[in-house]
């Protein structure tokens, strides 16, 4: 099975479903976000603000070039499609999914979570701008779209594998 990578804005619930997903195909589960921590040895906030987000986009794409290409699935980080290098990467794929959500559901979601540094619920308008500059790019790089803002996780999980057959 060639690799699933699923795309899209902070809390659309790529790692919950990727975790899902790759347990009910019983492959292995990557996390680009995760692949950085363990690669910078500190935690995202920390690359943010130490090293800066430039630094952070370095290590993500090095990431994403460097996971298995076959039986996985990998869940990106929202910004993954803002570098040029790795929109045409993903594009061409075939199993990008994006998994959308509508922003005031997002920001509910990640209401109390402060592990996003570019996510502040004290800057709502800068977080919908970016929401909807990024929004384009992520359906430019999909080859499915799944509006997961009133779906739970295992119906979201049937789709992917549903759309993925045609
Ligand atoms: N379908 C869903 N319905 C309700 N809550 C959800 C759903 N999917 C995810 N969540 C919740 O939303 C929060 C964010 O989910 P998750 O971490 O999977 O998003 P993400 O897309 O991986 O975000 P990021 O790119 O920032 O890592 C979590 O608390 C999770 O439990
Ligand atoms: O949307 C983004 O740019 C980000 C999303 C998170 O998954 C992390 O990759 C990081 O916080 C940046």
């Amino acid at each position: 099975m060639e690799a699933i990578y699923l795309i899209g804005f902070m809390g659309s619930g790529k790692t919950t479903v990727s975790q899902e997903l790759a347990k009910k195909l019983e492959v292995a589960v990557y996390d680009t976000d995760q692949e950085i921590v363990k690669l910078a040895g500190k935690t995202i906030n920390e690359i943010f603000s130490i090293d800066g987000e430039e630094k952070f986009r370095e290590l993500e794409s090095k990431v994403l070039y460097s996971l298995p290409l076959k039986d996985a699935v990998v869940s990106t980080g929202g910004g993954i499609i803002g570098s040029e290098k790795n929109r045409a990467f993903l594009s061409g794929k075939m199993n990008v999914v994006f998994l959308n959500a509508e922003f005031s559901i997002i920001m509910e979601r990640l209401k109390d979570d402060d592990t996003r540094p570019l996510l502040s619920t004290n800057n709502i308008e800068a977080a919908e701008t970016l929401y909807n500059s990024r929004i384009p790019f992520y359906r430019e790089a999909a080859f499915i779209e799944i509006d997961t803002s009133c779906k739970s996780v295992s119906i979201i999980v049937n789709e992917i594998i549903q759309r993925m057959k045609k």
